[in-house]
Formats: C-alpha cells, sequence, structure tokens
C-alpha cells in the first residue's frame, strides 16, 4: 500500500532556535550537577523552500539542498531517510564535500566539522521519519515531491561555547518535526516589538524536539548533557541537570558581555580532556565538580529559594561566576586567552568566566561593577573594560549578551 501523503506543508517557512550561554555549572553538568545557564539573543535559523533549488536527478524523485556554514550538501531524499543506507554512504553519494569544501566559501569549517554536521543531519532526518512514519522504509515516499531547500543562517559563532550545534540541531530537529507532520501549529508568540509574528509550541511538541536534538548533539559531542539542546529548544533561564529542568524568571538587572576570544576549540575534545582527568586522578578532579554543582545550589538558594533573604545577589553572583572559572581552569579546560580576560575584569573589579566548554571560544563577562557606583558610573566602567579588551586584543568580539530570548520558533511572516 502506498504510503499516504505529508499534511499539507507551506512552500515556505522560516524557524529559528537561539544559542545559549553558561552562567555557572559547564563540565559537571555532564557529570550531573547543577548548572546555571540562558539562551541568548543570537539564533539559527533555517528557511525552508519547495520545490528544490535542482531539477531532481534521473531516479531522485525528491533531491533535497541544504546549505550552512558556506557548504551545500544535495542529498537524494530517498537515500537519506533509508534506515539500511549508512550514512557515509549518503555523505559520499552527496554532491558537497569535495567540491564545496574546497572551495572559498567553505574555509569556516573543517571536512570534519562538516561531516559531523552532515552526521546529525541525517540522524535527526530519520529519527523524525521514524517516529511519523510505519514503516521507516515508506518515509521517503511522503517527502514532498521535487524536495525541498534549507537554507541556514546562524549569528552564533561556530565552535565558540555559545552552543552553536545545538541550536542547529534544535532548528533541524523542528524542521524534520514539521515536514513529517509531528508538530502542532503552536501559538502566537507576543513581544512589544513583534507582535505574533513568531509561534512557539506546546510542552509535547518541545520534548519531541528536545529529545530528537539531543541525538544531533550526541553524534556531534559524544556524551553531552542535554544542557545546550534544552536551552535552545526552551530559551530563558534555567537550572539544569541531565534529570531535571527548572524555568527561572529573568534576570532583571544583572546584566553579561560576551567575548570571542577566536580561538578555536572542539567540545568533543574538551570532554574527553576532563574525562580523561577524572579517570587517572578522581580524587584531584571529582572534588573540583562537587563545587561546581555546589555553586549552582548556592545560586538556587540566593536567587530562588531566598533562604536568608540577607546574602545580596550581586555579589554572589560576582563571586560565583570568579569561582566556577578558576575551578574549571583547575581542571584543564580553560585556555590562556579566556584567563587572560578574565584577569582584565577581575582586575577592575568585576567577574568573568570561560562559558561552554572552553579551550578557546567565548568567555562570559559580568557587570556587576564594584559596590558603590551608580548607574552612569557602572555602565561608564563596563564602557572603559571594553576600550581596554578592544586594545589588547583586537582580534576579539565584544557583544552585549541579550540573555533569557525565546527557543525554537516558527516565523509567521518570513
Ligand atoms: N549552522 C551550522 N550548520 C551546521 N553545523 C553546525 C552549525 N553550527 C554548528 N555546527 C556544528 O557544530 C560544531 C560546533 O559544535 P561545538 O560544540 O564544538 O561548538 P558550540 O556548540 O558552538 O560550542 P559549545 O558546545 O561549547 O557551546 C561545528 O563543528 C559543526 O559541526
Ligand atoms: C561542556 C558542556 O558542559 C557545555 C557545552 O556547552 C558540555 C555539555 O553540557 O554537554
Amino acid at each position: 500500500m502506498a504510503a499516504s501523503p505529508l499534511p499539507p506543508l507551506p512552500s515556505r517557512f522560516t524557524i529559528s532556535a537561539p544559542g545559549k550561554t553558561i552562567l555557572l555549572g559547564e563540565h559537571a553538568v555532564v557529570y550531573g550537577h547543577q548548572a546555571v545557564a540562558a539562551s541568548i539573543g543570537l539564533r539559527t535559523t533555517a528557511q525552508f523552500t519547495r520545490p528544490a533549488a535542482v531539477a531532481a536527478p534521473d531516479g531522485v524523485t525528491a533531491p533535497l539542498v541544504v546549505a550552512t556554514m558556506g557548504l551545500e550538501w544535495v542529498i537524494d531524499g530517498a537515500r537519506l531517510l533509508d534506515p539500511t543506507c549508512r550514512w557515509e554512504a549518503v555523505w559520499d553519494a552527496s554532491q558537497c564535500h569535495a567540491s564545496l569544501l574546497a572551495s572559498a566559501a567553505a574555509t569556516v569549517v573543517t571536512t570534519e566539522q562538516a561531516r559531523r554536521a552532515f552526521h546529525a543531519f541525517c540522524t535527526i532526518a530519520r529519527l523524525a521519519a521514524a517516529q511519523a512514519v510505519t514503516p521507516p522504509a515508506e518515509a521517503a515516499a511522503r517527502l514532498p515531491a521535487g524536495g525541498f531547500s534549507l537554507e541556514y543562517a546562524s549569528a552564533l559563532p561556530v565552535g565558540a561555547g555559545l552552543g552553536s550545534s545545538a541550536a542547529f540541531n534544535v532548528v533541524t530537529a523542528a524542521v524534520w518535526s514539521r515536514v513529517f507532520g509531528l508538530l502542532s501549529d503552536g501559538e502566537p508568540h507576543h513581544t512589544a516589538d513583534s507582535p505574533g509574528a513568531r509561534r512557539t509550541w506546546h510542552a509535547a511538541d518541545l520534548a519531541r524536539i528536545n529529545a530528537i536534538a539531543l541525538e544531533g548533539e550526541r553524534v556531534m559531542h559524544g556524551t553531552p548533557s542535554g544542557l545546550d539542546n534544552t536551552l535552545s529548544t526552551y530559551g530563558g533561564i534555567c537550572l539544569y541537570t541531565p534529570q531535571n529542568m527548572r524555568r527561572l524568571p529573568p534576570l532583571t538587572g544583572h546584566a553579561f558581555t560576551l567575548v570571542d576570544t577566536g580561538v578555536p576549540k572542539d567540545t568533543q575534545h574538551q570532554l574527553t580532556l576532563v574525562r580523561e582527568r577524572l579517570d587517572r586522578w578522581p580524587g584531584v578532579y571529582q572534588p573540583l565538580l562537587e563545587s561546581i554543582h555546589a555553586l549552582g545550589l548556592a545560586f538556587e538558594q540566593v536567587f530562588v529559594d531566598d533562604a536568608d533573604g540577607k546574602t545580596d545577589p550581586v555579589a554572589f553572583l560576582r563571586e560565583a561566576i570568579t569561582t566556577n572559572h578558576l575551578l574549571l581552569q583547575a581542571l584543564g579546560v580553560s585556555h590562556p586567552s579566556l584567563d587572560a580576560l578574565v584577569d582584565l575584569a577581575r582586575a577592575r573589579g568585576l567577574a568573568a568566566k570561560m562559558t561552554g566548554a572552553g579551550g578557546g571560544g567565548c568567555a562570559l563577562i559580568y557587570h556587576a561593577a564594584p559596590p558603590g557606583l551608580s548607574p552612569e558610573e557602572g555602565a561608564a566602567h563596563v564602557a572603559e573594560l571594553h576600550a581596554v579588551i578592544r586594545a589588547s586584543h583586537p582580534g576579539m568580539t565584544i557583544q552585549q549578551a541579550v540573555v533569557g530570548d525565546i527557543g525554537v520558533c516558527l516565523h509567521d511572516s518570513l
């Protein structure tokens, strides 16, 4: 019996998802400890258009054209979704890597990065197909005839600690879930600057997207905690352990700067580094992870439970962020460029830490000015720090972090 067609899909739609910054707790969270993290206003977007922007070659009914990170993959949709076809064979058959990786457009990524992204893309597509179509072998027959194109754009630096891989995996999971009719139409999301222009999904839809995206993260990083994809899916600010996520109200009155050192790093490598250290010297390194966990618990106490009401949240967060960086440094996952930024901030009475997997990538600076400064003096203090960073590290990128952006969403009007 022929597989039933897909539910009607618009010929064009756009989905986006945010990156994240970790305030406290990276690496320790991989071992079940508590982290505090927030989504940020830098997003990855995918625009779906059908039919595909190429004529279907002979024997291919649903060509898919996927453009991302300066790469373009032309994929046979039937091979992509065929669970008996190894993903490497799909990669080899796609008209991607050989020509494009050698081209100037693709110099931002290595072959390994492109392969990982492709592997995750393939994994996610197959998972969504398996959830929608039984038997999975019939999934390809339900793709739109003529295929489709998917064009990604991202404001997130790749491999810089801001969850670019998670944003890619979450957007991809949402697109494939929509293609296979797994998602509801969601609800309009109203904000002052874009009333109703975006739609967000209900809890069950978000849980589906998050679970599928996690498998993409596993392909890319091996043993992720799930924090990055969870923040990208749900947005906002949360306390996170791999077993539990607790959403928090906005962090009003606390501001942050992100500084990208431009030093490339690899999350999988950083995770392996910590695993090896723990295996070799558990007595030395376990306590560091437990201390990081204690910082996450203290944050909960001060910001959520407000157990004594006497602790100044600003003073606490300044101290916690600094201490977290020192613990991560001792764990061996920082980088001299990150340490230099943290020292610069500390010398001016501010707090800073690496954010994400470390080894390069971004530092997070907390704008809690030294006590006793007026708001204007505080702003001048931060501007002075930015000027010093610009002068001493001209290659670094500095930007104000908008924390708590909404999670994955559908854009009505794009
Ligand atoms: N827009 C994108 N399109 C395709 N793949 C992407 C995209 N953005 C990121 N990736 C994939 O994710 C990898 C980067 O993931 P990595 O975990 O090293 O960095 P990150 O997610 O930016 O940082 P962190 O995990 O520390 O938050 C890239 O090498 C690439 O394979
Ligand atoms: C280093 C890490 O803790 C954060 C990476 O953004 C890894 C993870 O949580 O999966």
